[in-house]
């Protein structure tokens, strides 16, 4: 296996003034945090709410730029890419975002919205390229003509996620991908990110604050804690053996239901 993303004490302070906890310093949201996503793997990123997710994940395809450390996708520091370079990185390395009404334009097509990609990138595509995208995350043809409120959130989110397979990227950063989702749909969106990431190989950082989705999708877990990563593990162990107390809490906040056998 190679390491697609590799994050190398990485930090990121916002320089926020005011509020609790913001001196003039600003404010350290990420303290000195090191991962990485192996090819084909999918990594899982839990912890509570503000306890810095969010920020790593865009630190890792470079939308918020660190304060201090490295980040190298597919062994390049991302830091010292040219214009070419970001461009790769952008088809390389794609994102999914929590609320998809939110991340799609509300007077463009799903058809313009998939023909952006491409024509950002300077290539053409067809229709029938458009129609295969739309089969891989099950939406049919007719979808291509539809505008965003024309569809429900989990179709949209299908949209979203074809959207971000369109350039066929490496690595997809997927942030709460489901938490904005009825229950009822929740669960065939992340069979839809599985299958990606067995039939495709595609490899996956997945964040979420909720350890029950993260552990149905994900080969490995990092639990961060106020902007550090403090436990680390297969999924398997975090969940049979948390050590750390917030890993503890998480687990024991994941309804019995949710819980391996
Ligand atoms: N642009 C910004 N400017 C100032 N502070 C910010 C900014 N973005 C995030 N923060 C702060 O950094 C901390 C970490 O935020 P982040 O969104 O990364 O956490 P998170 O774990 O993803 O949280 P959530 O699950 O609630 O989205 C929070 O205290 C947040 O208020």
């Amino acid at each position: 296996m190679s390491t697609i993303l590799e994050m190398t004490d990485v930090s990121k302070r916002y320089r926020t003034a005011g509020g609790f906890g913001r001196g003039r310093k600003g404010f350290l949201a990420v303290d000195g945090v090191s991962l990485h996503v192996e090819r084909g793997e999918a990594l899982g990123l839990v912890g509570e709410s503000g306890s810095g997710k969010s920020t790593l994940a865009r630190m890792a395809n470079g939308l918020v730029v660190p304060t201090s450390g490295t980040v190298r996708t597919d062994g390049q520091d991302i830091a010292r890419l040219g214009r070419r370079g970001l461009r790769r990185l952008r088809r390389n390395v794609a994102m999914v975002f929590q609320d998809p009404l939110a991340s799609l334009n509300p007077l463009q097509t799903v058809r313009q919205t998939l023909e952006n990609v491409f024509h950002a990138h300077g290539e053409t595509t067809s229709t029938a390229e458009l129609v295969a995208l739309l089969e891989s995350v099950g939406l049919g043809a007719d979808y291509l003509k539809r505008y965003p409120h024309e569809a429900s959130g989990g179709q949209l989110q299908r949209v979203a996620v074809a959207r971000a397979l369109a350039l066929k990227p490496d690595l997809i950063i997927a942030d709460e991908p489901t938490s904005a989702l009825d229950v009822s749909v929740r669960a065939q969106i992340l069979n839809l990110l599985a299958d990606l990431q067995r039939d495709q190989g595609i490899s996956f950082l997945h964040v979420s604050h909720d350890l029950a989705v993260i552990r149905l999708y994900s080969d490995r877990v990092a639990v961060m804690q106020r902007g550090r990563i403090v436990e680390t593990g297969s999924s398997e162990e975090i969940f049979r053996s948390p050590q750390h107390p917030c890993t503890r809490a998480l687990v024991e906040a994941t309804p019995e239901a949710e819980l391996p056998a």
